[in-house]
């Protein structure tokens, strides 16, 4: 049987199974600390941040708009990857240089999330005060304006699609849903690797045959359908039209942050964090290496607000 016990107080949720449900070695492989290639090192390095040269100079040049907005996945890239969702947190290095970002004029910071935005509120302290795009851009929060409610109707949808998944997944050990306001996830992180094509097949019949509408998203052992088919490229058009951007920095390591990638113009810049193949310009070994960029992004930003007070 999965386990099924709610994990969000106040909220429809469910916590992943704890105690050796997964498959040996699986706990906590998905987070790479290790150091980059070029990360720290002298050759082709920039300056004294020891980010790679094309990377640093980049920063740089990104430090220098006048209008600048700083767009961050959460899960895999602000936060390393965990077994049980609603333990993950930013790292406290990333959580500053955020800090020391939005205080800059001029500078706007955003979470861009797969998650729903009452669950990355919870986990991210401060949230509120930053601009949000949550469920792969099916809601969000740009100051005064934020993503209208899920009708009655559309709330039926997403309740039998829930139904539908936790019947399935009743029966793969390890396997749980994620309930959101406009669909739901099944996570297998827990669960055996050769059980899972037979739930996702499961899964989908359900759909194809009930709710053919629904869009699919895949990511990090999780199968997620919603009842939108916003991405996460809408949510940075949405966002850079709101802050009137000029450029705009994007880090994500999952494949729907590839739809994000997508949607950078010239002159912005991608950081995929983590393998896989990319469409981002420059990339990291993991959340810690991203934090070191936020940095150094921070410093160059806070430099050029410096310069621009006194050269006035
Ligand atoms: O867009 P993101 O902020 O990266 O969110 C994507 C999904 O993140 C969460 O799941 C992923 O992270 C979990 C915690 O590290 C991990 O256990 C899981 O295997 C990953 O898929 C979240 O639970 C989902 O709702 C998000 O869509």
């Amino acid at each position: 049987m999965v386990n099924r016990i709610p994990y969000r107080a106040g909220t429809l949720g469910r916590r992943p199974p704890r105690g050796g449900a997964g498959p040996p070695g699986r706990r906590g492989a998905a987070v790479t600390t290790r150091r980059p290639a070029g990360l720290g090192e002298s050759a082709g390095a920039s300056g004294d941040t020891g980010l790679p040269a094309a990377l640093g100079d980049h920063l740089e040049r990104l430090a220098a708009e006048p209008r600048l907005l700083v767009a961050l996945d959460f899960d895999g890239t602000l936060a390393p990857i965990v077994d049980d969702p609603m333990s993950a947190r930013a790292l406290p290095e990333s959580v500053a240089a955020i800090d020391e970002l939005r205080a800059i004029p001029d500078t706007f910071v955003a979470l861009v999330s797969g998650r729903d935005l009452a669950s990355l509120d919870q986990l991210y302290p401060g949230s509120t005060s930053l601009l949000a795009v949550a469920s792969h851009g099916g809601e969000y929060r740009l100051g005064e304006h934020s993503a209208s409610e899920p009708t009655e109707g559309e709330r039926a949808r997403v309740a039998a699609l829930i139904a539908a998944l936790e019947r399935a997944a009743a029966s793969v050990e390890g396997a749980w849903i994620e309930p959101k306001p406009l669909g739901a996830a099944i996570h297998t992180r827990l669960a055996d690797p050769n059980t899972v094509p037979a739930l996702h097949g499961a899964a989908r019949a359900w759909i194809r045959h009930s709710d053919p509408d629904l869009s699919e998203r895949t990511g990090k052992d999780i199968l997620e359908f919603s009842i939108l088919a916003a991405t996460k490229g809408d949510g940075i058009a949405r966002l850079r039209a709101h802050t009137a951007a000029g450029s705009v920095f994007y880090a994500g390591d999952d494949v729907t942050d590839e739809d994000a990638f997508a949607a950078l113009e010239s002159g912005d810049l991608g950081l995929k964090c983590g393998p896989g193949e990319t469409r981002a310009e420059h990339r990291v070994a993991g959340p810690e290496e991203v934090a070191a960029v936020l940095r150094a992004l921070a410093r160059a930003r806070a430099r050029w607000a410096y310069a621009k007070t006194v050269t006035k």
